[in-house]
């Protein structure tokens, strides 16, 4: 059940405030406690009747958990700025802070189910064999912070990633997704809410194959290591996903040719109990040969 934040909760733009998005999750309460100054990892303590579950909280490009403005109103320069010399139309703001918030970590709206796997992955996860991917709300986002101020990109509303258009916490994607340290395996922890829902009580069929696009396409990106788009993708739905249900989309490269990797991804429910669906995709380098080789990346494709 739901229980409101304490005062003097440290809920910076990691927890709910989400750049605005400020409203009462739809699931459990996630509460930050307070940390020893000097401590830049946050402890999140997941609250819900017999489960207490401290959830670390990563930053952003390796930040300190400091809070920092989520949007350009909040974006106060300290200091007079002098224009860019490399960009004439550098604003104030773009000078500012446009740290993006990583948004695949735990919020109001997970439930604990999605806390509890999410724990289960991060401890998984520290022995390196495989890592959480960071994911922001805008492919812009994705930039470091540093190209951002260069080419004027300030925090404003823009095009949004589709898996993170809803802001409602807890009623759309919540994900979060892991990379294997063979850098050709991704599993994404996923909730799916109820802006989700197709059938009354299930989750959309495109909503599952976006979870799996996703899913084959972060692998893809990471096998390419450059610039990629789904050229096929074949899905057999094999039961309804619950909306509100927890699930892991698991995907991995069986092979490559030349500019196609070929790539496969199964839906299943935490317990394995279940497989949701099941799916293959063809995903292509956008520009090269690819060179029948990962490790050989077409130099025009190196930025993608
Ligand atoms: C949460 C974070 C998420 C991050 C990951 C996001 C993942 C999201 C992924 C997407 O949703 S991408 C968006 C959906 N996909 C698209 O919009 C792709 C649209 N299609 C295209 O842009 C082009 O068709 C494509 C780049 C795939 C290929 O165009 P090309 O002009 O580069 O290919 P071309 O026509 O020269 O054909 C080259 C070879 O590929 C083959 N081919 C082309 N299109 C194909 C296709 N669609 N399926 C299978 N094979 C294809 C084609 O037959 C040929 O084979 P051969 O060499 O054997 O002759």
């Amino acid at each position: 059940m739901s229980q409101p934040w304490e005062p003097g909760d440290t809920r910076g733009p990691l927890m709910g405030g989400r750049g605005g998005r400020g409203q009462r999750g739809l699931g459990p309460v996630i509460q930050t406690l307070n940390v020893p100054s000097g401590d830049s990892v946050p402890q999140l303590r997941h609250q819900s009747p017999g489960v207490t579950t401290a959830v670390p909280v990563p930053t952003p490009h390796g930040a300190t958990a400091a809070p920092h403005p989520t949007a350009t109103t909040d974006c106060v320069p300290t200091a007079p700025l002098t224009p860019s010399p490399v960009c004439c139309c550098v604003s104030p703001q773009a000078l500012c802070s446009v740290s993006p918030q990583d948004l695949a970590v735990p919020n109001t709206g997970w439930s604990a189910a999605m806390c509890e796997q999410f724990q289960r992955l991060l401890r998984r996860a520290a022995d390196g064999s495989w890592r959480r991917i960071p994911s922001y709300r805008r492919g812009l986002d994705y930039l470091p912070e540093v190209v951002q101020m260069a080419v004027g990109v300030v925090t404003r509303p823009g095009p949004r990633l589709f898996l993170r258009s809803v802001d409602e916490e807890g009623a759309g994607f919540e994900y979060a997704i892991f990379l294997h340290a063979s850098g050709h395996r991704t599993q994404c922890l996923c909730q799916l809410g109820p802006y989700l829902e197709g059938h009354h009580g299930f989750a959309h069929g495109g909503a599952i194959a976006t979870l799996i696009d996703s899913t084959v396409g972060t692998c893809a990106l990471a096998v390419a290591k450059a610039s990629v788009m789904t050229a096929k993708l074949s899905i057999s739905y094999l039961a309804p996903v619950p909306v509100g249900a927890v699930v892991v989309a698991d995907s991995r490269m069986e092979r490559h040719e030349g500019r196609k990797i070929f790539l496969s991804c199964h839906v299943r429910d935490t317990k394995r109990d279940t497989l949701y669906a099941e799916a293959t995709g063809e995903d292509m380098w956008c520009c090269g040969d690819g060179a029948g080789d990962t490790e050989t990346i077409p130099q025009n494709c190196a930025s993608g």
